[in-house]
């Protein structure tokens, strides 16, 4: 009950200087990033409005990497086309944002992405047990969705642990995404709590160094740490 799944580094763009986003994100693919994510909020499920289909066409022209699309949007069922056709690879919805959460999965799939599941900070385990089967990734948010910067949820590595438990169980090659407040000090502990695409913002985009040097010394923090089911 150990399997190894390759660790990914996934820059969120949301801290990133919009004014020179594709220097930006040239940065972060020279960094080694794995997957570029981005925050899309539309003021209604989440406290902040960020940006929608058009800033992903434009970063999918600028970059050959993966684009992990975080909906943070109710109902978002009315723009996964638009998130697809605008170039996206992986298409996360929030369990808490969708009403027939199943059906949502099923078109994400139809349109020929990869389908994640998010969970916020007070949704349970259990309200991703019967829809694991049906996807690629699940989202544990280790902060409240809505902006940047804010402070790691401690409860979320415990947390981590059930997920990755469950996901052994019931969909061993769906991927495990951590997302919110992860820097250097605790990405090798998310790793060990059963992460493996980790979301890094603004420990790479507001933090002294260059993207790249920030990019590094993350790679460098996770080196060798590997799930340790408890
Ligand atoms: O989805 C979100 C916030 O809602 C995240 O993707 C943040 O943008 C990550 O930023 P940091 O917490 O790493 O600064
Ligand atoms: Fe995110």
């Amino acid at each position: 009950m150990n399997s190894s799944r390759p660790i990914q580094i996934a820059p969120s763009i949301l801290t990133a200087d919009f004014g020179h986003l594709a220097d930006q994100i040239r940065q972060a693919e020279e960094g080694g990033a794995d997957v570029i994510h981005l925050d899309v909020m539309d003021g209604i499920f989440v406290p902040n409005i960020s940006f929608g289909p058009l800033v992903v066409r434009a970063v999918r022209e600028v970059t050959r990497l993966p684009l992990d699309v975080h909906l943070m949007i109710q109902d978002p069922e009315r723009y996964l086309a638009a998130f697809a056709e605008a170039g996206a690879d992986n298409l996360t919805v929030h369990v808490e944002a969708c009403t027939h959460l199943h059906r949502t999965v099923q078109q994400i799939t139809e349109l020929g992405c990869r389908a994640g599941v998010a969970l916020n900070p007070a949704t349970s385990v259990e309200a991703v047990r019967e829809i694991l089967p049906f996807v690629d990734m699940i989202l544990v948010m280790s902060v409240n969705p809505g902006f940047g910067a804010q402070r790691f949820i401690e409860t979320s590595m415990n947390k981590l642990q059930r997920v990755r438990r469950l996901q052994e169980e019931l969909n061993p090659l769906c991927a495990l995404e951590v997302d919110g407040g992860i820097g250097t000090h605790n990405i090798a502990d998310v790793i060990r709590s059963g992460a493996n695409v980790i979301v890094v913002g603004s420990s790479v985009f507001n933090q002294e160094g260059s993207i790249q040097e920030n990019l590094a010394a993350l790679r460098q923090a996770s080196r060798g740490a590997l799930w340790q089911a408890v």
